[in-house]
């Protein structure tokens, strides 16, 4: 892909426009606290470049997964709206969750309710991003986290707006990737771990074929382990153990020859160590063991590239954090370059204080292994297409 494929928003005059900028404000909220920011505080460079040029603001993001047609309080916006007022607090800043009401003035802010409340926000519906179009004269997509995901707010819009073009933030990290993945110095690891199985698991065959080791914890690991061992109620995908087989036997992947394990799902469950062959029914893999995490360290040392993302345990639980934080502290104690992403992944990076010592932090996790496998998005080829239309309407040769 080559950046000036797509319009960039500081090409466009938005003064007196309606300006709708999709973000990724997914941050991890609990009992209405905030607790990572970087999210929130790398868009703002953008919003502020769109009032800064007396633009009628609107900004949307998702929160979470809802259930779509459904306003549910804890994956409201609204604490995020208020965060917002402290720092906007000389320009006059507004909430609603109603897009056949909006009426904004120049330099004014206008931040919307959750989109995935709206139905059709999953499927990339025609209707919806119809009436997300309607609400502007220029789109901007500047949300890198949600850039591989093909939704209404992230695709669909872009095929009926007017004007759709890329953020700052968005371009900084295409850029910051690009530059990186270039000639990365070997030996090259990644480290992927976390939840969101179906979204990563595919590209870990792409990343085994980039580094020279991949390192698996979380669910993804799980999944391989899943291929010879009963594995209780762990958090697997079934569907996925197909391609461990494959991966496991061609690439060099280093998956948990010990694990911590407990038998509910919460903080205050006990965590054993056990080998894979150990697991009962009605246990559950929750953290690397500490043999696994004295393997795994041991490989990070030697690393010239690192790439991370997921967590590898239940990091919210003190019991099962240990293996993040080791591995995490491993990363960040090490000389190589390393580039970490991802939600989950920000906030232990925030949780352990380590932000200073990762070489690059990008505020996409799914989206920033997607970018390293397929050198594109789904959002950035809507950019794509909706720049060719531009240059046909105004007699660009394109
Ligand atoms: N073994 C495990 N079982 C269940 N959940 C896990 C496990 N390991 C990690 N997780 C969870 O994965 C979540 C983060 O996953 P994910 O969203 O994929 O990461 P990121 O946002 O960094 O891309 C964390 O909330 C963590 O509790
Ligand atoms: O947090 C996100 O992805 P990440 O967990 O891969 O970093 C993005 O906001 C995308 O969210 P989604 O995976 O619910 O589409």
């Amino acid at each position: 892909m080559k950046i000036k494929n797509m319009l960039h928003m500081n090409e466009l005059n938005l003064k007196n426009k309606k300006v709708l900028i999709r973000v990724d404000f997914n941050v991890p909220i609990v009992n209405n606290k905030i607790m990572s920011d970087m999210r929130i505080q790398a868009s703002i460079p953008t919003i502020q470049l769109a009032l800064k040029n007396h633009a009628k603001v609107i900004v949307m993001s998702h929160l979470g997964r809802p259930k779509e047609g459904k306003y549910q309080k804890q994956f409201s916006l609204l604490p995020i709206f208020q965060y917002l007022k402290k720092i906007f607090n000389k320009t006059k800043i507004y909430f609603s969750n109603n897009l056949n009401k909006i009426q904004i003035n120049s330099g004014e802010l206008l931040i919307l309710e959750n989109v995935r409340f709206n139905i059709g926000e999953k499927n990339n519906d025609i209707s919806l991003s119809q009436k997300y179009a309607s609400l502007c004269d220029i789109f901007v997509m500047d949300a890198f986290g949600s850039a591989h995901r093909k939704e209404s707010s992230t695709f669909g819009i872009g095929m009926f707006t007017k004007i759709a073009c890329a953020g700052p933030l968005l371009i900084s990290e295409i850029k910051k990737l690009s530059i990186v993945l270039k000639n990365p110095e070997r030996p090259m690891i990644s480290i992927v771990g976390g939840s969101k199985i179906s979204t990563k698991f595919k590209l870990i065959q792409s990343l085994a074929k980039l580094s020279d080791t991949v390192i698996v914890g979380g669910g993804i690991a799980n999944t391989f382990l899943a291929i010879d061992y009963n594995i209780g109620k762990s958090l697997y995908e079934p569907k996925f153990i197909d391609m461990a087989k494959k991966i496991k036997h061609q690439y060099n992947i280093i998956i948990p020859i010990d694990s911590r394990v407990g038998t509910n799902f919460s903080t205050k469950s006990s965590a054993i160590v056990k080998k894979p062959f150990e697991i009962h029914n009605n246990e559950e893999i929750m953290d690397l063991g500490d043999k696994s995490i004295e393997n795994m360290t041991k490989i990070i040392k030697k690393a010239k590239t690192i790439l991370w993302n997921g967590p590898v345990g239940v990091f919210e639980f003190p019991k099962f954090s240990i293996g993040t934080k080791k591995l995490a502290t491993s990363i960040a104690n090490s000389k190589a370059f390393s580039i970490a992403g991802g939600g989950e992944t920000i906030s232990v990076i925030n949780m352990f204080n380590i932000q200073n010592k990762i070489s690059y932090i990008s505020t996409g996790g799914g989206a920033f292994l997607e970018f390293i496998e397929k050198n594109t998005l789904s959002s950035i080829h809507m950019l794509e297409i909706s720049k060719k239309k531009y240059n046909l309407k105004n007699n660009k040769i394109i």
